[in-house]
């Protein structure tokens, strides 16, 4: 369905996805949902406290359901012509991309090369890009590592402009080989590319852990004597393209940044990085748009600036503008489609409203907004109006705003303006790029409060996110095939539970800030459906609670012989209600061709992230607004891509590159995360043996077959606690998490019967 004016052939077109057969689906579920309410409300029995406690848990899943239903009601997208790009526009705006890294060790500078690398070599004019990688880690081995990746770049980047190289990381490029007969151009040229590659490998492989170049040469001075969390701002300009001849005019230019860090000085982590890159590349080369990378997630497509760009020029010669594109985040050598999933039919709805959440990486933003231009301040041809320009270019305001630089306030103006930025020496910025990077450059400045990425919560890119559409700004999403960008996602165990903790503590922050779409919802410009569609993200944590209920309510029922379920011809309800939503979820994973063990994977997973992991936010949320302690951001660690299985031949891009090895196997620590699904399993085990050698106690309701069987869906959905139970290593749940499940579920059947 296209939605463009313009007489000629547009550079995209809004897709509506809109299904009336899955709103049916949605809407069937929402109903059953509703009369089991009901049915609860009309036998209730004021001493029956399981009764109320279930009725309050449906409740909270009914409330869910209903804002999953508002999200995916009128699903959307764009498709986009980048091959009418040339002939429609005259000249290309420039973009710079930014790239951050944070530790050495848990992010091995030979992913960042590979994502900095594939940046450098994308689908657009050289001279128009500047890439610029912000390092919280101080560390020299990434320096190290961008220096010399900035030489092999004058290999690469002509290399895969030459032959159209689809995939432009060369991890990713170098696991298959050459398509071509021995002995002709290509194959020479891919042999020498491929050698220089393993170069470059091992030369990082041979930095790492020592530190003999460190001293070597006075160009690692800065990094003397420094700590990740002390040290003085590093700025260095890697590579300058200056233009000239031959193959160097095809390198953007690549900076790296590392701000300043003291211990008794909170950096704001990623938010903050990206507010020194944002200063920084305003200095230097004040493009227009900005793309935002974490440092694993690497160009998967060629053309993926030029998409971009298809939908802002788009919109801006439709006078419709836009903040944000968004692509999807996807993931090489993932076990689990979950957020695949999430993506397609989550995401998708979230655009077909105002436009869908900034996700933190694989975005590109206009600075301008970035800049806390409200949408009210531009005039139909996007100059700012009379009013907004009084409001923000009076330069006494601009210096309280973003900083005491002259250079920087010169740099906004001519950003609010969209003043062509005149080439320039990148060195001769560098004095003032390092006093931007000082601890205290933002201190009573806007940055993070309203300019930039915002602060107040470790998810960044929501709290971000929701604060530009709550200045009435539009986002636009894009699901190319192939893949626009990939990364690495941890696998099921420790490091997966840590992340989804830190999300959904991020997330139950917002909630509880100024950003809330609770508070926001009637008075900002956002859309009520755009603030439900937020309040379904950040309630994620609070989620916790019903659920870990709900696992539990089964057990206590069959072993105080109560009835959690109704009985009768009502039981249909819930049995309905599960085979609609099994069905559907797993119709949902196998239209994007996933496997049914994924669809299990996922659904088990998505239970023990809510009950093991979320449950934890709720707590430190709690903390910390009590005062007690402060949320922190453990960075994820990141995994270089296995060596390629074979592909199928009629698989679609996206499965070829996002391969799902279903492998389901998860990994245990001592951490108190797997306390509660072992406690969740143990219980029900115990329940259902209790049942089976009439161990009951006095309800009188009668549990029965629905109460077991809830049991045993339970342990199914669980299922992995239970493997690791019987494993050993890594597979197997410690001794000593056992050991204090076993103690929490004697309690809780003693007290279950003995009630
Ligand atoms: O103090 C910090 C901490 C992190 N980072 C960088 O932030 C990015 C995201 O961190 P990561 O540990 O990879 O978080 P993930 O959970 O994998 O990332 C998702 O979730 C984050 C919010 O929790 C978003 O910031 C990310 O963009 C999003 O991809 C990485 O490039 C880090 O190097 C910093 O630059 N400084």
């Amino acid at each position: 369905m296209a939605e463009s004016s313009s007489p000629l052939p547009p550079l995209c077109e809004r897709i509506s996805h809109k299904s009336y057969f899955l709103r049916a689906v949605d809407l069937t579920i929402l109903g059953l949902l509703l009369s089991l309410l009901l049915y609860r409300i009309l036998h209730v029995n004021q001493k029956d406290t399981v009764w109320i406690v279930a009725f309050l848990c449906e409740t909270c899943f009914t409330f869910v359901w209903l804002l999953i239903t508002n999200i995916k009601w009128s699903p959307a997208d764009y498709k986009t012509y980048p091959e009418r790009l040339d002939e429609r526009v005259h000249e290309l705006p420039p973009v710079d991309m930014f790239v951050t890294t944070a530790d050495p060790v848990r992010e091995p500078p030979l992913i960042v090369v590979n994502t900095v690398l594939s940046l450098l070599a994308v689908n657009y004019p050289a001279n128009k890009l500047a890439c610029y990688v912000s390092d919280d880690g101080c560390s020299p081995l990434t320096y190290f590592s961008l220096k010399e990746a900035s030489k092999f770049a004058k290999i690469w980047v002509p290399f895969c402009k030459k032959y159209n190289v689809r995939v432009r990381a060369p991890f990713m490029y170098f696991r298959n080989s050459p398509e071509a007969a021995e002995g002709s151009e290509f194959s020479k040229d891919w042999e020498m590319t491929k050698r220089e590659y393993e170069k470059l490998s091992q030369k990082v492989e041979d930095a790492t852990g020592s530190s003999h170049w460190l001293d070597a040469e006075d160009d690692f001075e800065a990094f003397l004597n420094t700590k990740s969390n002390d040290h003085s701002t590093i700025v260095k300009v890697v590579w300058e393209n200056k233009g000239g001849v031959g193959d160097e005019k095809e390198v953007p230019h690549v900076v790296y940044i590392s701000r300043e860090k003291r211990p008794n000085h909170f950096h704001h982590y990623k938010a903050g990085a990206m507010n020194f890159l944002v200063r920084v590349s305003g200095l230097m080369t004040n493009a227009p748009y900005m793309l935002n990378v974490d440092c694993d997630m690497y160009v998967n497509e060629a053309d993926v600036v030029r998409q971009a760009m298809c939908i802002f020029l788009q919109k801006s010669m439709d006078s419709n503008h836009c903040a944000f594109v968004q692509y999807p985040q996807d993931f090489y050598d993932s076990n689990v489609g979950e957020l695949t999933v999430l993506q397609l039919y989550l995401g998708r709805g979230i655009a077909g409203i105002q436009g869908p959440q900034y996700a933190g990486s694989g975005c590109f933003h206009t600075r301008r907004v970035m800049y806390g231009l409200s949408l009210d301040d531009l005039g139909d041809d996007g100059s700012l109006s009379s009013i907004a320009t009084r409001k923000y270019l009076a330069e006494e305001s601009l210096t309280r705003e973003f900083g005491n630089s002259k250079e920087m306030v010169k740099s906004v103006v001519d950003a609010l303006q969209r003043k062509p930025f005149p080439q320039k020496n990148l060195k001769d910025s560098l004095e003032t790029a390092q006093e931007m990077g000082h601890c205290h450059y933002e201190y009573q400045t806007s940055w993070g409060k309203n300019i930039g990425w915002l602060y107040d919560s470790t998810t960044e890119d929501v709290n971000t996110s929701i604060g530009i559409h709550s200045r009435g700004w539009t986002s636009s999403y894009i699901f190319p095939d192939p893949p626009a960008f990939l990364g690495c996602m941890p696998q099921g165990g420790p490091e997966v539970m840590v992340q989804q903790r830190r999300w959904a503590t991020g997330l139950l922050e917002i909630l509880f800030n100024k950003q809330s779409p609770l508070i926001g919802m009637f008075c900002r410009k956002i859309r009520f459906r755009q603030s439900l569609a937020y309040l379904y993200v950040f309630s994620w944590g609070l989620r916790s609670i019903p659920e870990l209920f709900y696992c539990l309510l089964p057990a206590y029922c069959l072993l105080h012989n109560s009835a959690l379920f109704p009985k009768g011809v009502y039981l249909g309800i819930i049995i309905t209600l599960v085979g609609i939503h099994c069905l559907y979820t797993l119709w949902e994973f196998m239209n994007l061709g996933f496997s049914i063990q994924s669809w299990y994977v996922t659904q088990s997973f998505g239970r023990i992230k809510t009950t093991c992991s979320w449950l934890f936010s709720v707590l430190d949320v709690i903390l910390k607004l009590l005062g007690i302690s402060k949320t922190v951001f453990i960075v994820t660690k990141k995994t270089m891509p296995e060596t390629k299985s074979g592909s199928g031949s009629k698989k679609s891009q996206r499965e070829v590159d996002c391969p799902n090895q279903d492998s389901g196997k998860f990994e245990f620590d001592g951490s108190l995360y797997f306390l509660p699904g072992t406690f969740i399993v143990l219980v029900n085990l115990a329940a259902l043996a209790g049942c089976l050698v009439g161990l009951q106690g006095r309800g009188g309701g009668g549990s029965g077959l629905a109460e077991a069987c809830g049991c045993i869906l339970v342990v199914i959905l669980f299922l992995p606690f239970l493997k690791g139970m019987f494993e050993k290593g890594k597979y197997g749940i410690p001794f000593s998490t056992l050991s204090k499940a076993a103690f929490l579920a004697a309690l809780f059947v003693v007290l279950s019967v003995g009630n």
